[in-house]
Formats: structure tokens, C-alpha cells, sequence
């Protein structure tokens, strides 16, 4: 057995499964790219039978990803492989992750099928994916709630139909760290033919085990573990990627595996997929978190002062958080942008970095030292900015102390199908009427349930980061707005809720004509 464990990334997948979560194929792609440069060894770019728009988003990847494995997920039937196989044609690698349900409950209940029926469906889905790819991943979903046995019957008759990589998943979050090394232990040594695959855990975090329990999986001789991100996925997520990955490589005196991710770029992925998403990382969130590395107690300062390591297990570097104190501002370049950016872990195209050094160039001219904490935003700034469909062109505001004077904001905003429209609005509040103004042009009535501004750098002319959470008629969104301007950030923030929206109208509405 080897010491090397394969990071599979579902992010794409069963990350965007999460209500509030859903990302544009642009945004998909970003985060392609993002995961290409972690070097993760597979990215689950979907569901290819799920809608039109995640088909193209799996090609699109496909097409552009060079050295990591892209995957669709398929369920065991025709249709969905052979769309899964269609998707994932262009790429240099690709795989096909087909799976079926193996448990009492699911088998009874969900799926009204009987054991052989389910053995004769998974092999039949493994024998029609082999014909797209070699590279065929096929998966018990609750496995964890399934008989060892029949499990084990399962196993043997796909790895004869000619899956390479099995995977258990712990679908509802439900074992221990015990019960899962136990599984891997068993199955790994009892299973015939065993030695021919890679054993794959997929661990969901409903009881807040995910990582303990995909760590485990690995000592009992998984040698992939399935995660995503800031740990996004169904209900209280999967195991979060940046966690499992630096517990490897803090703790390789205890587990003795190695993993092929580039930890620096991990800070700034995260810090991507929140922007994109519109969901921010919680600061106490491990590895990835705003207090991650950081130090308020006098006695804990005290120590980090004499020794970092009295309170420190990783160094902040080694995820990608910056600790270089070179001063950009309005006389630096490309170089040095492209090269902090790197260092905060982004990785631009040549377009990407022309577009945020304008912004850089900008902000320069309006601040006396940008930080990375400004970049950041820029880079962020501009993976949102890419979303629309609508854009701001022009805000006014006026407001004043005088009571007599009603505040007034009068927006206009760009649609990229070419319209302009504009809205004046006077409410008791300026936020309200450019809130008002917006919901008026793109006709979104929304309730706004929370909403905070954040200096995220320094100085008296920081970067502004406006959040905003609200209630449409069906469902919760977040959005998020950054510039030096807090209306602006403000009114950035309200309009990304808008094109959220808008673009999972365009998507769903693509799904319902498909039917
Ligand atoms: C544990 C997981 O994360 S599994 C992945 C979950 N992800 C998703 O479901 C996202 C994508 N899903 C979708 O877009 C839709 O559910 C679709 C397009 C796949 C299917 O939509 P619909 O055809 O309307 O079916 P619906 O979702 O209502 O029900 C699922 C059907 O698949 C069947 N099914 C479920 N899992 C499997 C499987 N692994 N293999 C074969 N059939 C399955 C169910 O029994 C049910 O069949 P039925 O329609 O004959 O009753
Ligand atoms: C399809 C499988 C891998 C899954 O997402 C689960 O069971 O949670």
C-alpha cells in the first residue's frame, strides 16, 4: 500500500449542492483553475444529466483543466453516464463517478429495488462507463448503513466489471473514526481483488466528524478522500479540504502520508469560493479563518513573541497567508502584483491581472499604501465583478442632517444584454433608497435580514466589505461588495444577490424547458 492519498475535490459537486451555493459555469471555471493550481488530483466538476448548464460547465473544465483528473457524477443508469461521458471528452484525464445505493433503508425505500437488482444495476452502470474512460469510480452511497456482506458482494462485482477507485461514502455524516478504520481495515483486506483499487471515503459532517472520520478512513488504508473547500456541501457539509490536508502534513509523525497539494494556494482558494459564493468563512473556521493565526491574549502574545511555535502548529505561510512586508503602491507593476497576488494564492490569467492592476492603479492613486488586504479585495472584487449580469454605471446619493431632507439615490445600471436603466428613490434611509433603487430597476423585491459593513485594510481610506443577507419569497442569499466607497460596497453587495438570482432563474428556467 502506498503513502500517497489522492485529493479528490467535490467542490464543483456536492459543494454547489448546498442551498445558496450555486455557482455560474465563470464562476465554475475560476474555481477550476483555483483547484488546478493546488494540484488536487481530481475536481468533480458535476453532475453532467443534472441541467444543461452543469453539462457545459464539466466540458468547459474538460477543456481547460491540463493536469488534474476531471470527474462527472452519474447515477446508475444510461442516460447519466453517457452524458457523464460526453462531458468529460475533451479532457486529457477524465473520469466517470458512477454510484448507487446500498443500504436497507435506501434500497427499501428510495429506490424499491432488491439486492441483486441493485448489483446487477452497478455493474451494468460500471461496464457502460468503462467504455468512455478507463478511469472509473464507482460508489456505495450509504455505505456506512449497509451490511458488510452485501457490501462486500457489491465491491467484488464492480471491481469485476472494472471500476479502479470504490468509494464509501458516509452520506448522512453517521460513523465514528472507529467504525470507519474498522470498515477500510475489512474491506481492504477481505475484499477479493482488493489490491487492484484505490479505497476512496466520502464523509459528510452532520455530527461535525467529517475530517476525524476521513483521517481514520485513511489509517484503516483509503488511499483517496473526497472533500471540498471551506468544507461546503450537503447539509452540514463534507470534509473540509484545507482541514484534512494540513492535518496530513502537520501530523505526518502520525499518519506518514503525503498529498500532492500546493498548501500556499489554500488561503487564497478558500477566500475565492467565498467571494464567488457570496458565503463567508467563519473567522474561528480552522486553517482558513481570519483568527486562524491570529493572537489577542496577553499571555499567548507573550509566548508567539518568545517563540511562535508555543502557540502556533502551522506556520501562517504554509496555507498561504501572507506575512511579506513589501509596501505596493501607485509606483509598482505587473511584477510585483502578479507576484503578491501569487503569495496571497491566486493565480491570474494575463487578462485577470490587466483588469485588477487598472483597479490596483486606481486605488493606488486614492490610498497612500495599498495592502494585501486591499488585493485581495481586488482580485475577489473582480471574480464577483465577472458574475452579472447587471453592473452598476453610475450612484448618486445625497442625504444630510436637515430633517427636511429626504435622502435620495438615483442609480442606473447596465444589463448585459445591452439595456440601461435608472432609478431615483427617496426613503427614510440612503441605504434603503439605493437598495430601493436597484430592486426597482431589476423588479427583485427582496427584505434585507442583515447588514454589515468591514474596513478589510488599514488606514483611514481602507477597503470597504459590505455583506448583506436577504429574504426573497423563497429562500435565503448572501452577497458581498467590496470597494473604497462603503455605498458602493454597499450596493455592490445588494446587486450580487440580484445577479444570483437572476442567473439561477436563467438555470432553472433551462432545466424546466429541457422537460
Ligand atoms: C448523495 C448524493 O449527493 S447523490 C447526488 C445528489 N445530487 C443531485 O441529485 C443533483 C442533481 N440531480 C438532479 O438534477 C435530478 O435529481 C436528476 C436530473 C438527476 C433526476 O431528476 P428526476 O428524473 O426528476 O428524478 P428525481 O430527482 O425526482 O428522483 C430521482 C430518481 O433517480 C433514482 N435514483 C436515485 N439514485 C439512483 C442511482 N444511483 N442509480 C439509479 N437511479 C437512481 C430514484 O429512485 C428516482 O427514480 P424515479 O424517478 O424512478 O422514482
Ligand atoms: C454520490 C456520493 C459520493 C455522495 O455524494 C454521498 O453519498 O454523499
Amino acid at each position: 500500500m502506498t503513502n500517497f492519498v489522492k485529493i479528490f475535490d467535490t467542490t464543483l459537486r456536492d459543494g454547489e449542492q448546498a442551498p445558496g451555493f450555486s455557482m455560474s459555469s465563470g464562476q465554475k471555471l475560476a474555481m477550476a483553475e483555483a483547484l488546478e493550481g493546488l494540484r488536487v488530483d481530481v475536481i468533480e466538476a458535476g453532475f453532467a444529466a443534472a441541467s444543461p448548464g452543469d453539462f457545459e460547465g464539466i466540458r468547459a473544465i474538460a477543456e481547460m483543466v491540463k493536469d488534474v483528473t476531471v470527474c462527472s457524477l452519474a447515477r446508475c443508469n444510461d442516460g447519466d453516464i453517457r452524458a457523464s461521458g460526453e462531458a468529460i471528452k475533451p479532457a486529457k484525464h477524465g473520469r466517470i463517478h458512477t454510484f448507487i445505493a446500498t443500504s436497507p433503508l435506501h434500497r427499501e425505500f428510495k429506490l424499491k429495488m432488491d439486492k441483486d437488482e441493485i448489483v446487477r444495476r452497478a455493474v451494468a452502470g460500471v461496464e457502460l462507463a468503462r467504455q468512455y474512460t478507463d478511469d472509473v469510480e464507482f460508489s456505495c452511497e450509504d455505505a456506512i448503513r449497509t451490511e458488510r456482506d452485501y457490501m462486500k458482494r457489491v465491491c467484488e462485482a464492480v471491481i469485476r466489471a472494472g471500476a479502479t477507485t470504490i468509494n464509501m461514502p458516509d452520506t448522512v455524516g453517521y460513523t465514528t473514526p472507529e467504525e470507519i478504520e474498522d470498515l477500510f481495515r475489512f474491506l481492504t483486506t477481505e475484499v477479493d481483488g482488493a489490491d487492484g483499487v484505490t479505497w476512496s471515503a466520502h464523509c459528510h459532517d452532520d455530527l461535525g466528524l467529517a475530517v476525524a472520520n476521513s483521517l481514520a478512513a485513511i489509517r484503516g488504508g483509503a488511499r483517496q478522500v473526497e472533500c471540498a473547500l471551506n468544507g461546503i456541501g450537503e447539509r452540514a457539509g463534507n470534509c473540509a479540504l484545507e482541514e484534512v490536508v494540513m492535518a496530513l502534513r502537520t501530523r505526518k509523525d502520525f499518519f506518514g502520508m503525503d498529498t500532492n497539494i500546493r498548501t500556499e494556494g489554500l488561503y487564497g482558494a478558500s477566500k475565492l469560493l467565498a467571494a464567488i459564493t457570496g458565503n463567508a468563512v467563519p473567522r474561528n473556521k480552522a486553517i482558513v479563518g481570519k483568527n486562524a493565526f491570529a493572537h489577542e491574549s496577553g499571555i499567548h502574545q507573550h509566548g508567539v513573541l518568545a517563540n511562535r511555535e508555543t502557540y502556533e502548529i502551522m506556520k501562517p505561510e504554509h496555507v498561504g497567508v501572507s506575512t511579506d512586508n513589501l509596501v505596493l503602491g501607485k509606483h509598482s507593476g505587473r511584477a510585483a502584483l502578479r507576484n503578491r497576488a501569487e503569495k496571497l494564492g491566486f493565480t491570474l490569467s494575463d487578462n485577470q491581472l490587466q483588469s485588477v492592476f487598472v483597479s490596483f492603479k486606481e486605488l493606488a492613486d486614492a490610498k497612500k499604501e495599498v495592502f494585501d488586504s486591499d488585493i485581495e479585495a481586488l482580485v475577489l472584487g473582480e471574480a464577483v465583478g465577472q458574475a452579472g449580469p447587471w453592473e452598476i454605471e453610475s450612484l448618486y446619493v445625497s442625504a444630510g442632517s436637515d430633517e427636511n431632507r429626504i435622502p435620495k439615490a438615483t442609480v442606473s445600471l447596465r444589463h448585459e444584454d445591452g439595456r440601461t436603466q435608472q432609478h431615483v428613490s427617496e426613503m427614510l434611509g440612503p441605504m434603503n433608497a439605493v437598495f430601493d433603487a436597484i430592486s426597482q430597476i431589476t423588479d427583485t423585491p427582496m427584505e434585507l435580514e442583515h447588514y454589515s459593513v468591514n474596513s478589510v485594510s488599514g488606514g483611514e481610506d481602507a477597503m470597504a466589505e459590505a455583506t448583506v443577507r436577504v429574504a426573497t419569497e423563497f429562500e435565503s442569499y448572501q452577497g458581498r461588495g467590496a470597494s473604497t466607497d462603503t455605498v458602493l460596497a454597499s450596493a455592490l453587495a445588494w446587486l450580487d444577490v440580484i445577479n444570483r438570482i437572476e442567473r439561477r432563474a436563467v438555470r432553472t428556467g433551462s432545466i424546466a424547458a429541457q422537460h
